[in-house]
């Protein structure tokens, strides 16, 4: 069965303005009253659900500005389509996923912004870091978020760090104990200038594709995934097999062969296998349904059917985990199934043809909301979540539950990513001491030693606490209280009103640091120095900048908003979409896990641990006792 492709005569033309209809604008007003007495996460659940959708609405009408300002940099309505088959597929480099606007969130395009260029400050591309930021010591360990980011690195890195460009030659402060002598970081290589406003502030290039398309793990060109993909007429990714399970190949220096690997570590390794072998499995079941199509039907299906199942997993899965609000588990539920709910939309499909409020995103309709689609500058800064990553990890087995080792993470990088397997470890252990482990909490003072004083394989040594501050201010995002200005938050006017009263010594900390100008407080040490909502893994601050993303990566991508149908997916693939979870997908492939996920809500809150594992009385799996 081949789908019927949306006929492109079919097409209109872009909306070039986001224009929110009368109930909405009514409904923003409405809650922007009721937020100056009571916020939104202190409604009830579905009030608060609610309070959420406009306020998204709000963030749409402000906060998406376009990496251009001539809009046409994005290809032009109607360029002809170079090859049929990206109809119904992805295409790699994310070439035409916007009919309309070709370019729209491809490999090699700028990101954009979250606000108005001109409101942005001048992009420090001088280096010096002052004043000097508060050191990232490591002092508390603690953890609300458990499990790291499924897509970590869907994360936009890697982009143009050019070692021929200059270099930005950070000095030490008197008696600094880094291991370095000066702390050198090539800059960021900005695109050319295109408008006098590009001076001020330049656009810079994504290497990788905004989409939501797994380019992790498929590449961002269509050359890489063709070199992932095995020779067989199969449509599978190549996984090398070794008796005890699937892996990732490596190149002939070590590296992992997969879509992206600047940052790997145990973590990616697990994820990237993970959804490899999922990839593999839906070929297979392809296969049975369709035994005449060819390897790249079985791909481009299988490609599809895979990103959309990330995606979902990370709309209703892991955002609640992380978010564990009730308004946030309703919204983010809705942002996929719409208000009417799982249980009815799996059964008779959308009721609503274009309310994403009544029925989801997914099938909605196609909109950018007036701005060209790709990531932000502003979403990559909120997303610089190192915090997260914790010092040493303790291992168990998935079967007994049983300790085995506690490792460093420094040598559960690069090349050490597959030292656990080495060492005897299943994929289904690692899993479940990545279920009982918790993160690092995302808040100050508590970035991890290793990355404190990190040398990459290409033989950079960074301060990655310095380097987080420092790339925000080189790519001019706004320091903590003109970044909340600009979403309409509260704006502290003190150090104390920035952390709450509850928190006197980092207030003092902070000031000191910043010379008394909590103006000058960087966005990240700010958010990470805010007191946080209930549940929340992160600040608010950043949250904002969250909310509208991410349903911003539904709602403009037209193989999710757009093509959402039996046709482009096939039945059996769209079935599997929507009665798949994060669960099924591990116990799928690793069916050891299936009594502990058995016991465990969610994949991504802490899993059920067995007896044996309670034995163990390192930091890395209890959590620290209250203060
Ligand atoms: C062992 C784990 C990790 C390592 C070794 C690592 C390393 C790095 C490095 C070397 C960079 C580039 C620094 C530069 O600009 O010079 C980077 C950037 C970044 N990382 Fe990580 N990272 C890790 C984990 C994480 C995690 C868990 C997250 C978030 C969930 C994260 C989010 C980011 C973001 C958002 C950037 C900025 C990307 C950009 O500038 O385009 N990283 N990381």
């Amino acid at each position: 069965m081949e789908p019927s492709p949306k006929s492109k005569s079919n097409m209109s033309e872009p909306k070039r303005k986001f224009q929110p209809s009368l109930v909405e604008r009514a409904g923003v007003r409405t809650f922007e009253f009721i937020n100056r007495f009571v916020p939104w996460f202190k409604l009830p659940g579905l009030i608060g659900a609610f309070n959420l959708a406009f306020l998204r609405i709000s963030l749409r009408n402000y906060n998406l500005h376009d990496g251009y300002v001539d809009p046409s940099a994005q290809g032009r309505y109607g360029d002809a389509l170079e090859d049929e088959r990206f109809l119904n597929a992805r295409n790699s480099d994310g070439k035409y996923n916007s009919l309309e606007l070709p370019l729209m969130g491809c490999a090699g395009m700028r990101f954009g912004r979250n606000f108005p260029p001109r409101e942005l400050p001048e992009a420090d591309r001088g280096g010096a870091l002052d004043p000097e930021p508060p050191g990232h010591q490591r002092e508390v360990h603690g953890a609300k978020a458990q499990w790291l980011h499924p897509g970590h690195d869907a994360q936009p890195a890697g982009r143009g760090l050019d070692s021929d460009e200059e270099n930005f030659h950070i000095p030490l402060p008197e008696g600094d104990k880094w291991s370095g002598k000066t702390m050198q970081l090539p800059k960021t290589k900005p695109d050319a200038t295109l408008d006098p406003s590009d001076k001020k502030c330049p656009g810079y290039k994504n290497p990788n594709t905004s989409w939501w398309d797994g380019s992790q793990i498929y590449g961002s060109t269509e050359e890489i995934t063709k070199s992932l993909r095995t020779k067989l007429p199969d449509g599978k990714l190549t996984l090398n097999q070794n008796g005890t399970g699937a892996f990732i190949p490596r190149d002939q220096d070590g590296n992992p062969l997969t879509g992206f690997h600047n940052n790997w570590w145990v973590g990616m390794e697990m994820l990237h296998t993970l959804f490899a072998l999922e990839h593999n499995a839906l070929c297979d079941m392809l296969r049975q349904s369709y035994p005449n199509w060819t390897g790249d039907q079985i791909f481009d299906k299988a490609r599809l059917v895979n990103c959309a199942l990330m995606a979902k997993i990370h709309t209703v899965e892991w955002t609640p985990a992380i978010l564990a609000h009730p308004a946030l588990e309703i919204g983010m539920n809705a942002n996929w199934w719409g208000i009417v709910g799982e249980n009815l939309t799996k059964l008779v499909g959308r009721i609503s043809k274009t309310s994403e409020i009544i029925s989801g995103i997914p099938g909605s309709g196609v909109d950018h909301d007036g701005v060209p689609y790709s990531l932000t500058e502003e979403f990559v800064s909120v997303y610089r979540m190192h915090s997260l990553i914790p010092d040493d990890i303790a291992f168990f087995d998935a079967k007994q539950g049983k300790h085995q080792t506690t490792t460093p993470i420094g040598d559960l990088a690069f090349q050490g990513a597959q030292k656990p397997l080495d060492d005897g470890l299943s994929f289904g252990d690692l899993f479940y001491t990545f279920g009982i482990n918790y993160p690092g909490a995302i808040t100050n003072n508590n970035y991890p030693d290793f990355l404190r004083d990190f040398t990459d394989p290409d033989g950079i040594h960074r301060d990655m606490g310095t380097v987080d501050l420092l790339r925000d201010r080189e790519r001019g995002v706004p320091r903590y209280c003109e970044f909340r200005r600009l979403l309409r938050l509260s704006v502290p006017t003190t150090f104390e009103e920035l952390t709450g009263k509850q928190n006197p010594t980092l207030a003092q900390e902070l000031s000191a640091a910043y010379g008394g100008d909590v103006t000058q407080v960087d966005a990240l040490v700010g958010s990470h120095s805010e007191p946080v909502i209930p549940g929340f893994g992160f600040s608010e601050t950043a949250f904002r900048v969250f909310i509208l993303m991410a349903s911003r990566r539904l709602k403009s991508d037209r193989f999710i908003a757009g093509q959402w149908d039996a046709a482009t997916y096939t039945p059996e693939g769209f079935r599997w979409v929507q009665h798949s979870t994060m669960k099924d997908v591990l116990v799928r492939h690793f069916p050891e896990l299936a009594p502990t996920l058995g016991r465990s809500k969610n994949a991504f809150a802490p899993w059920a641990q067995m007896e044996e594992s309670r034995k163990y009385k390192g930091k890395e799996t209890n959590a620290p006792p209250a203060k």
